[in-house]
């Protein structure tokens, strides 16, 4: 049987203070994975669950440029042909930043038949009950779930399989580990993928900005972009 692939957008939203590999492995791993054609950077602009001294919009969305510059040579090392753009819509957007708004307006733009993927850790998916509206987004996009160190993605599964009746109610039959499905079809499923292990968190970087940790243990875990542009505007130091 031939089947055609559809066109395949990834979304990775994130509040990136700061972006570091976590975030570019993340992307690489679901651009092979999902055979994306684009992935869309989301910065968000008021990312409503993080604390209230989240670093300024204008420095994540630059630290962001910076990151996807590596991400976009990493690509071309690895004969990745997906194309990385940044979105400003979040940041554009008056109010919190909600994900379901986001799906809408992606769905809209690029129209029914597209493929579409909001990519998270298994951290964000741990919370998505209290993601506004949640039950709506598999009507607009398929989810993909990376594994993440600090959080177990098998307890999540079992969450979507038995315990929890409200995700089961949403998600139960939509689940899989097979990513054909979410090429094939534009929306509505949830994919759980196993293989990444990054330990490596934007809040883990902040303190160690804070404690005075070694440019070179730093330089490990951020893109050395970043690294230069934090270092040049004085951000994550103390007072
Ligand atoms: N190491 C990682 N492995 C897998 N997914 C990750 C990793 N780091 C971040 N992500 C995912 O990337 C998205 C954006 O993450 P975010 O910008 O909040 O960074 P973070 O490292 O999770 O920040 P924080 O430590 O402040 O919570 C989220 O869906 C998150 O789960
Ligand atoms: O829609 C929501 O209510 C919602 C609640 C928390 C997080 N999100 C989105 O999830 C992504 C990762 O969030 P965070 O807070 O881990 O940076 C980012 O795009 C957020 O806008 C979305």
């Amino acid at each position: 049987m031939d089947i055609k692939k559809r066109k395949a957008i990834g979304i990775l939203g994130g509040t990136f203070d700061p972006p570091h590999w976590g975030h570019l492995r993340l992307a690489e791993h679901f651009s092979r994975v999902l055979q994306l054609d684009h992935i869309i950077w989301m910065p968000a602009g008021q990312p409503w669950q993080k604390s209230s001294d989240i670093t300024p919009a204008k420095h994540r969305l630059a630290m962001s440029e910076y990151a996807i510059e590596t991400l976009h040579d990493l690509f071309v090392d690895h004969h990745i042909y997906t194309k990385i753009e940044i979105s400003t819509l979040e940041m554009a957007r008056e109010g919190p930043s909600y994900a379901i708004d986001t799906a809408k307006e992606i769905r809209a733009l690029y129209g029914p038949d597209v493929s579409i993927t909001w990519l998270m850790g298994a951290d964000s998916w741990a919370n998505i009950k209290t993601w506004h509206q949640w039950p709506e987004l598999p009507k607009y996009v398929h989810l993909a779930v990376a594994s993440r160190p600090e959080t177990d993605l098998g307890n999540s599964l079992n969450v979507v399989s038995n315990s929890n009746e409200a995700t089961h109610a949403v998600f139960g039959d939509k689940q899989t580990q097979d990513p054909q499905l979410l090429q094939l079809n534009p929306l509505g499923h949830v994919l759980f993928d196993q293989s990444l292990q990054i330990n490596l968190s934007s809040s883990a970087l902040r303190d160690s900005f804070y404690n005075n940790t070694s440019w070179d243990e730093l330089a490990d875990a951020i893109p050395p972009l970043v690294l230069d542009y934090i270092e040049a505007n004085g951000l994550y130091r103390n007072e």
